[in-house]
């Protein structure tokens, strides 16, 4: 049996917390137990987005948590300066810090970006131990505490009120950054890369822009620890604290805000229980815990890698907002008139070293028109469409895209110019939704940035992202598995998805590498149907396609490629003709 939903038991849990610590019923120790929590729930939740939803792993989190309880350490203790005032600086300094070693870190991929956490984790600790400003492994004491006019937060219950303040406002501005445009780019980050990218996200500024968001929420995790324990010293901010909290993070539910506190409770927990234990029944004292953690770290990743959270709650849930107004829509992009010279590939070659893979190629495709690009496995057709939307560099030739020459081509600015694509094997991120998988072809069509997102002022264009996915999604058939994850739909189904998504980028030019395998015979013919309604919109088709019936039912011309060279062009009624066609593709068959 499914527990209630999140929110009701999150709302009872934190109805019990507030009242809780103030009934009386909570020793003091307790209450300190659960500032801990709140203030590892901080960086849990930076970690969620940084690891969880973006997928980089950080060993080195603590080492944040470290700039913000130095820099209100120096500036309180050496300065004179109020703890509130110290705030903003705290998550300044922690910010510039996290931009200038994201700036490389971010940059890593694979099994290198963790190891790099772990190198400056190990770094900024002995940093801190090692500067005598900052009191070097002795730290630095007499940090005053917070206070309200008079009145200083010094017992636990009072300082209990701020930290899950900044606990709470934490979850709701991460939960609102997550569940608009900037957030489903980054959460399309971790399961398709390439997707991302082709329409339109700048992957590397995203996971910047989450690597230094997580750790802003680490330094402001510091400054509430540094004013709560009211001395700072190295131990907590090296590598076995940011283990500790990658820990939490894991345990939670690596891609869940709540998992966050729910894992940061255990953990704690966990860490104050073992602290008591362990020694009792091993006879001496020692960091025991520390094995209990690896241990359970193990157990989990083995039978619950997706964390407690998920097994409690189940997925997430789809957005739903209400829909725009009536004739309220996103902007529309203006298509050029048909029979427009749209794209001309002129001697387009691409060498993998010996191998030729494209050979010196020309076409063109006029707007309004189905182009058909076909040829035997290994001809060469991906890789042209991976020339033409900027995945790949050309060796030499020119490939123009409206008068714009595509040499120094990304697959972002391809999107830009209005190039949709589909991929031969499918990107679709499986834990999301369909519609925001959709919605995700309409990424260059908002702006909402990521201040709107977590102010909740992107409402508006958000409505209009996920209605322009829904009417993209009605015309391919799928707008009844609208909110269902995409990971649980079949193969042509997804296909269909990918058409959708790039529909919602308003293409001028739509590539679709083989739409149709996968597809059922009544699948083919609506999406036929949907190209030849496309058409007559105005809009291009380029078409790599191995079903013969499908492309030459709907195309106006057919490009075939053998060996990466041209070896025909022409109306399909005189491609089927053509000996060289018959000979190197059709085997013979007519
Ligand atoms: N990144 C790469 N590195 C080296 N060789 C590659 C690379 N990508 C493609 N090739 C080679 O280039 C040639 C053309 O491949 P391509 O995938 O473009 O063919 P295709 O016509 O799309 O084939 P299929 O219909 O099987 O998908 C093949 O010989 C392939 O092995």
């Amino acid at each position: 049996m499914k527990l209630p939903a999140p929110r009701l038991v999150s709302a009872a849990i934190a109805v019990a917390l507030l009242i809780l610590p103030f009934s009386g019923l909570m020793p003091d120790y307790w209450i300190t137990l659960f500032n801990y929590i709140g203030i590892s729930s901080l960086v849990a939740i930076g970690l969620v987005l940084l690891t969880g939803v973006g997928g980089m792993t950080s060993f080195g989190q603590a080492a944040f948590v470290g700039f913000g309880a130095y820099t209100t350490g120096v500036l309180t203790v050496y300065y004179g300066i109020s703890p509130w005032l110290t705030l903003p600086a705290s998550i300044l300094v922690t910010m510039v810090a996290a931009l200038a070693v994201g700036a490389i870190t971010v940059r890593l991929s694979g099994h290198y970006l963790p190891l790099g956490t772990i190198a400056w984790g190990i770094a900024f600790f002995y940093l801190f131990g090692n500067l005598s400003w900052l009191g070097a492994h002795d730290g630095l004491p007499g940090i005053p505490a917070l206070k309200i006019g008079d009145y200083a937060l010094i017992a636990p219950r009072d300082y209990f009120v701020v930290v899950w303040i900044a606990v709470v406002l934490a979850v709701i501005a991460t939960q609102n950054l997550l569940s608009g445009r900037v957030g489903r780019a980054v959460r399309a980050l971790r399961r398709s890369t390439r997707a991302a990218e082709a329409f339109g996200v700048n992957t590397a500024g995203a996971k910047l822009m989450v690597f230094v968001y997580a750790a802003m929420l680490a330094g402001l995790a510091g400054w509430l620890y540094a004013h709560f324990q009211r001395s700072v010293s190295p131990g907590p901010f090296g590598i076995t604290a940011g283990t500790e909290y990658l820990l939490m993070a894991v345990l939670g539910g690596a891609g869940r805000v709540y998992g966050a506190i729910l894992g940061a409770a255990g953990i704690t927990f966990l860490r104050d229980q073992l602290q008591d234990w362990l020694p009792r029944l091993l006879g001496h004292t020692g960091n025991f815990e520390i094995i209990a953690f690896g241990a359970v770290l193990v157990l989990l990743l083995q039978t619950a890698p997706g964390g407690l959270w998920p097994i409690l709650f189940g997925p997430p849930p789809a957005p739903k907002l209400p829909p725009p107004d009536e004739g309220d829509r996103l902007p529309t992009r203006a298509l050029p008139a048909p029979g427009t010279k749209l794209l001309q590939a002129d001697q387009a070659r691409k060498s993998f070293g010996g191998l030729v893979a494209v050979n010196d190629v020309n076409f063109e495709v006029d707007s309004g028109r189905i182009i058909g690009l076909i040829g035997p496995n290994g001809a060469g057709k991906s890789t042209t469409f991976n020339l033409i939307t900027g995945v790949l560099p050309l060796t030499s030739g020119r490939i123009a895209f409206e008068g714009h020459p595509l040499q120094a081509q990304t697959p972002q600015r391809a999107a830009t110019l209005g190039l949709g694509r589909t991929f031969q094997h499918v990107e679709i991120v499986a834990d999301m939704s369909v519609i925001e998988n959709v919605a995700l072809g309409a990424h260059l069509r908002g702006r909402a940035g990521v201040l709107r997102a977590i102010l909740r002022l992107d409402r508006a264009e958000e409505a209009l992202l996920l209605d322009s996915a829904m009417r993209a999604l009605a015309r391919v058939g799928l707008a009844d598995v609208a909110y269902e994850p995409a990971g649980t739909l079949a193969l042509g189904q997804l296909r269909l998805v990918e058409v959708a998504r790039a529909l919602c980028l308003e293409p001028v030019l739509l590539l679709l590498d083989e739409p149709a395998a996968g597809l059922r015979v009544g699948e083919k013919k609506a999406l036929a149907k949907l190209l030849r309604e496309v058409r007559s919109e105005g809009m291009s088709v380029l078409l790599v396609e191995h079903d013969m019936d499908f492309v030459m039912s709907l195309a106006d011309r057919l490009v075939v490629l053998d060996f990466g060279t041209k070896i025909a062009e022409g109306a399909p009624v005189a491609i089927r003709q053509d000996p060289a066609v018959l000979e190197a593709y059709l085997g013979g068959v007519s």
